[in-house]
C-alpha cells in the first residue's frame, strides 16, 4: 500500500512537472484576461461536473473572498451551487442545459466563463461554452485527454489550458494547481506584488 501511494505522488508530480513546461504561457495568458475583466468591471461565471465542480466553487470562494492576502472580494459565480435552479432546469429541459441557461440569464459582453472538464467532453460544460460565445463572452477552458467536443467548441480568442495526461485525478490535481496560479497572478496584478 505503501508503495502504491508513492506511485500516486510520482504520478502527480510527473504530469505537474510537465504541466509547467506546457501551460505557463496559456495560465499568464489566462490570468491576463481575467484581471482585464476584473478592471473592466465584468465578472467570472464557473462550472463543471463532480471534482470540477469543486473547482469551479474553489475558484469562485478565492475570487469573492480572498486568496492569500487581504483585499476587497471579486466578482465570479459558480453556476453549480444553487439546487433549486440546477434540478428544475435539469427537470424541465435537460442536464446538459443546466449551465448554459444560467450562463445566457447571467452573462454578458466581457464577462469570462471559466469552463472546466477533464474530458472535455461533459455536454453540459460544452453547452456553456456555446452560450457564453452567444452572450459576447470569452471562454478559458480548463481540460485534458486532448481536450474533447469543449476543445473543438472553442473560439480562437478563446484560452484553453490543456493537461497533458489521460487520468481524471492527476488532471484535476493540475487544474486545482492552475486555479491557485491564476488567483495569485491576479492578485499581484490587480493589488501589485508583496
Ligand atoms: O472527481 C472525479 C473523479 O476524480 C469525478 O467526480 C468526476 O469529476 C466526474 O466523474 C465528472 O462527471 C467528470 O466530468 P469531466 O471532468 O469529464 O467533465
Ligand atoms: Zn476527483
Amino acid at each position: 500500500m505503501n508503495e502504491r501511494i508513492r506511485q500516486h505522488f510520482a504520478a502527480s508530480i510527473d504530469t505537474k512537472a510537465r504541466a509547467a513546461e506546457l501551460l505557463a504561457t496559456p495560465i499568464e495568458d489566462a490570468a491576463k484576461r481575467m484581471t482585464y475583466a476584473l478592471v473592466g468591471g465584468h465578472k467570472i461565471l464557473s462550472c463543471g461536473n463532480g471534482g470540477s465542480a469543486g473547482d469551479a466553487q474553489h475558484f469562485s470562494s478565492e475570487m469573492l473572498n480572498r486568496f492569500e492576502r487581504e483585499r476587497r472580494g471579486l466578482p465570479a459565480i459558480a453556476l453549480t451551487t444553487d439546487t433549486s435552479t440546477l434540478t428544475s432546469i435539469a427537470n424541465d429541459y435537460s442536464y446538459d442545459q443546466v449551465f448554459a441557461r444560467q450562463v445566457r440569464a447571467l452573462g454578458g459582453p466581457g464577462d469570462l466563463l471559466l469552463a472546466i472538464s477533464t474530458s472535455g467532453n461533459s455536454p453540459n460544460v460544452v453547452e456553456a461554452a456555446r452560450a457564453a460565445h452567444e452572450q459576447g463572452m470569452h471562454v478559458i477552458a480548463l481540460t485534458g485527454r486532448g481536450g474533447g467536443h469543449l476543445h473543438d467548441g472553442l473560439a480562437h480568442d478563446d484560452i484553453e489550458i490543456c493537461v497533458p495526461s489521460e487520468s481524471t485525478a492527476r488532471i484535476q490535481e493540475v487544474h486545482l494547481l492552475v486555479i491557485h496560479c491564476l488567483c495569485d497572478l491576479i492578485d499581484r496584478q490587480l493589488f501589485g506584488e508583496v
